[in-house]
């Protein structure tokens, strides 16, 4: 990677029209107008990091790359220049609405005239941007939009417009590595950004990410056509973040007893709420730790896209309260990666990362998020082998999906990068020799050596903390690392098994490898271990406790039951499909669905009612009907694949299986499917996507702790912790 820092303000290159630029002033003067706006706009005594040369280079009508850590306050170099330039707009490419709403909201409290045009952008609002676009000077001084807006045609018009009035500032595109296609969070729209230079030629270009390796930065700056960019990278250290793994057992109720327990305990010793983040890969995980951290007094929030807008809206505001529910707000958001990039609060005192993420940069981005006003602040990976291999599993089927499209349409060969970036993180989580600071800085790219160690960790992680302890501590993880294999590519298809290779082979993986020493311990991952089994905490209990099914009259309703029919019952439930699926020839409409389910005689009677609903928003007999068909197809699925019972380990008499399905329909139907409801037609929808993912409970998958982003099987996951956990109590 060029490792190019220089601060010298350089003039324009030769071949940028330098009459585009932001004014007819000085170079100086328009850097002293930065300075100055700084300080009065920003509020700020100096500047932080390698801003102050970032900005020169800036106004000088470079491009520039700035590659910096999470929370070095990139946003400023854009906004200063921005604000400081006599007339013009600059226009800011960000991926993610939420993003985009933080920093216009941000900035229109500090005064400036800002607008944002997305899909959300109320009509009239539209209509003023485009208004203002026409008369090809904007009054706003910086105009944020979603890469797709650059493919609307209308709109594009109207970029000309002001382009050709010599407005148009200065392009920049915040978190640059989804333009490419090896960066962790890759968009399509992205990668047509590069268009805008042969349409826009002579505008300056900024592009801003914190997490890039060599190979994607170099992808960037092609992709973006930049010219000659000045590039500024910044060390990826945050000195201020201690970092920790904990080798956590697949035991959901240790772990959120543990988590529950360190939230506490923070709470206490620093005699206030600390406010947090936990992330977790699946959306059913987030609602099940809020709920069980709510249970303990702790005001906790899930955050993930299941959820309607206004409620995101809500729990995100509710958790920039500082001071957390001591002032009305909320403690800690339990997550999916939607809450991540640019999330910028800087009293975030921990990170907490419940299962591991998908790939290095995830991990560094998200944990990011502590510490931003420099405090001392907790990153905790909870990492497991059987964890790791279920994220493993995921992504390399989607490089399978990839390589397979590939050869149908003879694509060249597509990048292993995710796993590569996968397998380094568990390297990083594995290793308890080397510094986590310098384990992370050498994945992207630096070169470090262990003396320096000092430099980069003041005993800010478990291995320079409690290195002993460390050790102890993964010694739990047993005998049975888990091994990495590239999947076989498509010239390697011919030669099917002898496609098998390390990963960290030179040639699958094109970014600076990590160094020898790490690289020498590589993970013997060869297959996997046993459960860690550690003590369920004492805390945990309540978890046992079944969820209240708020709606259930009384659990004595359902304590007569009939005989379930036999096995080879001549009432057959809902037929499967071959991926699991319920047919659609049998369940052409919910209608059809609880017909069967109330009429049909495979059900065993059951003495259930569900009671009136409070808000009665959705029909009282929809919801049992609903419920219903959720009973017919777990006990369809049941039925026919009689060794599921073994999975839920606990011998039940027939009778109590029937009784443990209708616990276990009331609870889905109530957590999953109403709670999430306002309307009929929403809850039908959801009913009808639940009812497709419980046919997939007859697959291995959805025994498994793997859900990550599969949306069925991630509910049929869900569906089978609410079965086990009734099947369990204490
Ligand atoms: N010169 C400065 N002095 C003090 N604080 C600053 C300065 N510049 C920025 N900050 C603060 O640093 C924090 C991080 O800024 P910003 O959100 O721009 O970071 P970032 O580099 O974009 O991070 P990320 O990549 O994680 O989104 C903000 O709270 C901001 O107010």
């Amino acid at each position: 990677m060029p490792r190019q820092t220089n601060t010298r303000i350089s003039e324009p290159t030769e071949d940028l029209d330098v009459s585009l630029l932001e004014s007819d002033q000085s170079l100086e003067t328009r850097i002293n107008d930065c300075h100055r706006i700084m300080r009065t706009t920003f509020g700020y005594s100096d500047y932080k990091g390698k801003q102050k040369e970032i900005i020169e280079s800036a106004v000088s009508g470079r491009d520039v790359f700035v590659l910096a850590p999470t929370g070095m306050g990139k946003s400023l170099c854009f906004q200063v220049p921005a604000v400081a330039a006599q007339s013009g707009m600059t226009l800011v490419i960000s991926p993610l609405l939420a993003l985009m709403e933080n920093q216009t909201d941000g900035l229109r409290r500090k005064g400036v005239t800002v607008a944002s045009l997305s899909s959300e952008t109320p009509a009239n609002e539209k209509t003023e941007i485009h208004q203002a676009l026409s008369t090809g000077d904007p009054h706003f001084r910086l105009l944020y939009i979603t890469p797709e807006r650059l493919a609307v045609v209308e709109f594009m018009k109207l970029l000309q417009k002001v382009y050709h009035a010599k407005k148009v500032n200065r392009l920049v595109v915040d978190e640059a590595h989804c333009i490419s296609e090896w960066g962790h969070d890759f968009r399509a729209d992205y990668r047509r950004i590069g268009n805008f230079r042969d349409k826009f030629p002579g505008v300056p270009m900024m592009a801003l990410t914190a997490t890039a390796t060599s190979s994607v930065v170099n992808d960037i700056i092609c992709s973006l056509r930049m010219r000659d960019p000045h590039l500024f990278i910044h060390p990826f250290n945050r000195t201020n973040l201690f970092y920790e793994v904990r080798y956590a057992s697949t035991d959901e109720l240790s772990k959120m007893a543990e988590i529950c327990d360190y939230i506490c305990g923070l709470h206490r010793k620093r005699g206030k709420v600390s406010c947090g983040i936990i992330y977790c890969r699946a959306k059913n995980t987030c609602n099940s730790l809020s709920s069980y951290l709510r249970s303990k007094g702790l005001a906790a929030r899930s955050y993930h896209r299941g959820l309607a807008t206004g409620t995101l809206a809500k729990t995100f505001k509710d958790w920039s309260i500082s001071g957390g529910s001591d002032n009305g707000g909320i403690d800690v958001v339990v997550a999916t990666i939607a809450f991540g990039l640019g999330i910028d609060n800087g009293n975030v005192r921990y990170i907490i990362h419940y299962d591991i993420p998908k790939s290095f940069e995830g991990y560094y981005q998200e944990t990011g998020r502590a510490g931003r006003n420099g405090a001392p602040s907790k990153c905790i990976l909870y990492y497991s082998r059987e964890d790791l291999r279920y994220v493993q599993r995921w992504v390399t089927d989607e490089i399978r999906n990839r390589v397979q499209k590939a050869q149908d349409f003879q694509y060249p060969d597509p990048s292993q990068r995710s796993l590569t970036s996968l397998e380094k993180l568990a390297l990083y989580a594995e290793n308890t020799d080397v510094c986590r600071h310098i384990s992370i800085c050498r994945y992207f790219g630096e070169e470090i050596d262990e003396k320096d160690v000092l430099e980069y960790c003041d005993m800010m992680c478990d291995v320079c903390k409690y290195p002993e302890k460390t050790r102890r501590r993964k010694e739990m993880l047993g005998e049975a690392p888990v091994e990495f294999r590239s999947v076989p590519s498509r010239a390697a298809h011919s030669t099917a098994m002898n496609g098998r290779k390390r990963l960290t082979d030179s040639s699958t993986s094109n970014d600076s490898p990590l160094p020898s020493s790490t690289t020498a311990k590589k993970l013997k991952i060869t297959g996997y271990s046993k459960p860690l089994v550690t003590k369920p905490h004492h805390s945990a209990a309540s978890l046992l406790k079944p969820f209240k099914a708020p709606l259930m009259k009384s659990r004595r309703s359902i304590t007569q039951i009939a005989p379930p029919p036999e096995r080879n019952s001549t009432a057959p439930g809902p037929e499967l499909t071959e991926e699991g699926g319920l047919d659609e020839s049998e369940l052409t409409t919910l209608q059809d669905v609880a017909v069967s389910t109330v009429s049909g005689s495979m059900l065993p009677e059951i003495d259930i009612e569900l009671e009136e609903p409070g808000s009665g928003k959705i029909p009282y007999v929809m919801r049992r009907d609903g419920m219903n068909s959720i009973r017919q197809t777990l006990h369809g699925v049941f039925m026919r694949h009689e060794e599921l019972w073994d999975r839920v380990k606990k011998p039940l008499h027939v009778s109590t299986r029937a009784n443990l399905i209708a616990l276990t329909a009331i609870e889905i139907e109530f957590e999953s499917i109403l709670c999430f409801s306002s309307t009929s037609e929403g809850y039908q929808e959801r009913l009808r996507s639940k009812l497709d993912a419980l046919g997939l409970l007859r697959s291995e998958e959805a025994w498994m702790e793997c859900t990550v982003g599969q949306e069925g099987y991630e509910d049929a996951h869900e569906a089978i912790k609410i079965l086990i956990r009734l099947a369990h109590p204490t």
